[in-house]
């Protein structure tokens, strides 16, 4: 028989050694298991997954993994971390969402991955900075009649109250004129049905559709008020110039690439993902510019330099207008740090190495824009609202601060950011401008229940408003 040469041994024995590193190299982070799911009933993770998220930081270190309902998440915490969740190659964002975009609006994986880049981009185009400004008219426009509407004064809660001018304002703009209902009853359908979406989203992207059944409810209505409306959007010419909508762009891709059946359940998303945040926002920054005295007098103070005190007239906005008021748009930014989203999400396709660990290939990494912004090494006395550390952005050239994430980062950043700015920055404008505001109650608390999108309020506010004389 023979025998194995002394050089088979020295490098079988090499192998093993390289193994064996290899092996220390391959340790996944600390995993943190157990039948939790992902929401809902149960243990910590499901009761208040926003303080979960931090409190593991603390005890297992900068990058730990949660197992959940069979999907591992790991999130990264610390700068080498966020790196890789940016820049790495074998990270990518389509995978992480195309699941909950299947469950939440019923888009099959194939439709999805064909049309998401030239989706992505045509919004960016559409509502991105180069045509931004086109959006000033309408929206000031938009918001006046909705303003009407609610008479010289009276007192609402907040959240109702942003809701009444912003769901009309973006569904007019954004998919044609028009279409927000004007008769109360279908005003109140919507109100119902798109709140009820919204607040189960979370559960509705992670849970069979048969376990949600009154989410389920309400996402068939809004799918069902898209279907009956598409040959309408499609149609649809603006009066005043001929211009098309973002939805009848979108429409137009959908149908090239011979996708059309599932052009309602493209609307139901762009409504959820054009409204689920900037209502929240518009709520939270109406409500930190009230409970700010001197905030909100320096305010009142600008735009009665910009446009007067008669709060009766149907004043124009214009970008000059909006470059003179930055400390408004500073709030809002403020805002969006102290109530960011409590994810986002990004699939690992090739094994990474994060600090000692190696996370593998199928997890889902998860960064918390919310805890980044409490990190004082970017954000000193991170949970202070201070409007005034934005004067170091340069806003002009369309720069958040270091360390500000709360529109994604990356390839697919939010498309629609800047409109989301310039909306909410008129309308808090007018309404300023238009009408005295104080606030009844204190602001409630952020709820830590949500993990997907900016954080929502735990309890009620109410507004008081007034005209100005
Ligand atoms: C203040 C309000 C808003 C906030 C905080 C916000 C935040 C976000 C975040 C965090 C993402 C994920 C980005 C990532 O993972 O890197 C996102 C994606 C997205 N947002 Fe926004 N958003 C807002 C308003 C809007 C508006 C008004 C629209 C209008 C249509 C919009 C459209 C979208 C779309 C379509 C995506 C998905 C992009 C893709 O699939 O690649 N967002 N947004």
């Amino acid at each position: 028989m023979e025998l194995i040469s002394p050089t088979v041994i020295i490098i079988l024995g090499f192998l093993a050694l390289l193994l064996f590193f290899q092996r220390k190299n391959l340790r996944g982070p600390p995993c943190i298991r157990g039948w939790i799911p992902w929401i809902g009933a149960g243990f910590e993770f499901g009761k208040a997954p926003l303080e979960f998220i931090e409190k593991a930081r603390i005890k297992y270190g900068p990058v730990f993994t949660v197992f959940v309902m069979g999907t591992r998440m790991t999130f990264v915490t610390e700068e080498e971390g966020i790196n890789v969740f940016l820049k790495s190659k074998e990270i990518n964002f389509e995978l992480a969402v195309q699941k909950p975009v299947y469950r939440t609006a019923s888009i099959p994986k194939n439709t999805f991955l064909t049309l998401h880049e030239k989706l992505y981009v045509t919004i960016k185009g559409k509502i991105g900075t180069v045509n931004l400004y086109q959006f000033t008219g309408q929206l000031t426009e938009e918001l006046h009649e909705q303003l009407e509407k609610l008479g010289t004064h009276g007192t609402m809660e907040l959240s109702n109250f942003v809701r009444h001018l912003l769901y009309p304002v973006s569904v007019n703009i954004l998919f044609q004129k028009g279409l927000f209902p004007t008769n109360e009853r279908k005003i109140r359908e919507f109100h119902q049905h798109f709140q009820a979406y919204d607040e189960g989203f979370e559960y509705g992207s992670q849970m069979p559709e048969c376990l949600l059944s009154h989410w389920s409810k309400s996402k068939k209505w809004l799918l069902a008020l898209f279907e009956k409306n598409i040959p309408d959007i499609k149609t649809y010419r603006s009066a005043k110039d001929n211009s098309v909508t973002l939805m009848q762009t979108l429409l137009d891709i959908i149908e090239m690439e011979r996708n059309e059946e599932k052009s309602p359940n493209y609307g139901l998303l762009i409504l959820w993902a054009s409204l689920s945040n900037a209502v929240p926002v518009a709520f939270w920054t109406l409500g930190f510019v009230l409970s700010h005295p001197s905030v909100h007098k320096t305010i009142v103070e600008g735009i009665s330099s910009v446009f007067g005190t008669a709060g009766k007239d149907k004043i124009k906005v214009s970008e000059d207008d909006l470059k003179k008021l930055p400390l408004i748009r500073w709030c809002i930014l403020e805002t969006l740090r102290l109530r960011a989203p409590g994810i986002i999400t990004r699939k690992v396709m090739k094994p990474v190495q994060i600090l000692n660990y190696t996370v593998p290939s199928g997890d889902l990494l998860m960064v918390s824009p919310f805890w980044l912004h409490r990190n004082p090494k970017y954000f000193p006395e991170p949970e202070v609202f201070k409007p005034e550390r934005w004067k170091k952005a340069n806003l002009e050239k369309n720069a958040f601060l270091d360390g500000f994430m709360a529109f994604g980062s990356g390839k697919y950043q939010c498309p629609g950011r800047w409109f989301a700015l310039l909306q909410i920055q008129i309308c808090i404008i007018l309404i300023l401008y238009k009408y005295d505001c104080s606030l009844l109650d204190p602001l409630p608390k952020q709820s830590s229940l949500h993990l997907i999108g900016v954080q929502q309020p735990e309890g009620q506010c109410h507004i008081e408003f007034k005209q100005r004389k």
